[in-house]
């Protein structure tokens, strides 16, 4: 049986006809059964129409324009998730592959209440199962998640951020899936609340085994939470790794700048230093390295793009390697 849930091959995807914004590129990656993957990478480096590609979720004027998505179940055939259209799209999602998004306030809809948020779920995909059963299922994903039944009856309103986020995932819960994609799914709540959710969210993949694509621009709560990483930037993976390796030895530049300008939650305090400049423009990018103009060892090989090789895209780090 084979080990990997999700295979990603060189997912493509841009915005627009005519001159397209090419917002993800050439993504390559493998994600293994019950793994955290986390991707992390600035504003605007692609990571949300990442995971809205993974996830079919994209919407016009996105294009997917390359690559593909192979999903494999235990013990199933591959399906090749890019193909999927109608019913199959539907069984697909939420049963296979879920999503949390950042704005729990978004994913819900105000004027429904808790129960029939979750209920919906149930009846758009398990249709025959009786009333009765859905009011369990509910109440048990409200357990499962360390919200009080009561608050079935309650109004995402009503509800702290908190709370609300802990809702989302219950849903994401409903059917089981085997992977869960979560695009910052804490960025909006407080550190104490953060925490919170994260250990929860470990709690119950380590109760239900899904693997997680866990996508923030935090990269020292990845270091925590991840098994492998992936750093982003101009929709590409610049470098992969273990959590391990890249907290030990970062290679990529532009990796070594983002652990610099993150408080680390464990460990010696450092002062801060942000990254000089700014991402660059996805419509005006030059064919050459797209950090170099932020980067301290740029040098001439970076006019043109580096290939990621052994788990880094960087022509400063290969002539280190190869000297
Ligand atoms: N609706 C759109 N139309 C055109 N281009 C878009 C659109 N949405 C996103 N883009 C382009 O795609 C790029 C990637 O956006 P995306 O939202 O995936 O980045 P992100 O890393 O998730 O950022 P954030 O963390 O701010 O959500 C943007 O920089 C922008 O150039």
């Amino acid at each position: 049986m084979s080990d990997v849930v999700l295979s990603v091959k060189d997912l493509t995807v841009d915005y627009g006809r005519h001159t397209p914004v090419r917002a993800v590129r050439q993504v390559s990656f493998d994600l293994a059964r019950g793994e955290v993957l986390g991707i992390a990478g600035e504003s605007g480096c692609g990571k949300s129409t990442l995971a809205y590609a993974i996830t079919r979720l994209l919407r016009p004027p996105a294009r997917l324009t390359g690559g593909s998505v192979t999903f494999t179940g235990p013990g199933e055939d591959p399906v090749d998730v890019l193909g999927l259209a109608g019913d199959a799209l539907r069984a697909f999602r939420w049963r296979r592959i879920a999503m949390v998004f950042q704005s729990a306030m978004n994913s819900l809809n105000p004027v429904v209440t808790v129960r029939k948020q979750l209920a919906d779920v149930f009846a758009a995909h398990e249709p025959d199962l009786p009333r009765k059963a859905v009011e369990e299922r509910c109440e048990e994903l409200l357990d499962l998640v360390g919200i009080d039944r009561a608050r079935l009856s309650a109004y995402p309103h009503e509800l702290s951020g908190g709370m609300r986020q802990r809702v989302t995932i219950a849903m994401a819960l409903a059917l089981r899936p085997d992977v869960i994609v979560m695009d910052e799914p804490t960025t909006a709540l407080d550190v104490v609340v953060q925490r919170d959710i994260l250990d929860e969210i470990d709690r119950l993949r380590e109760l239900f085994g899904f693997a997680v694509v866990f996508i923030t621009h935090d990269l020292s709560l990845l270091l925590e939470i991840s098994d492998r990483l992936a750093v982003m930037y101009a929709g590409r993976f610049v470098e992969t790794g273990t959590s391990r390796e890249i907290l030990d030895n970062p290679h990529h530049p532009y990796t070594q700048g983002l652990l610099r300008s993150f408080p680390s939650l464990r460990g010696d305090r450092e002062a801060l230093r942000g990254i000089p400049g700014t991402p660059p423009d996805l419509a005006r990018l030059t064919g050459g390295c797209p950090f170099a103009p932020r980067c301290p060892h740029a040098f001439e090989p970076c006019s043109t793009e580096p290939a990621l090789l052994d788990g880094v895209a960087c022509h400063f780090v290969d002539e280190r390697v190869t000297a």
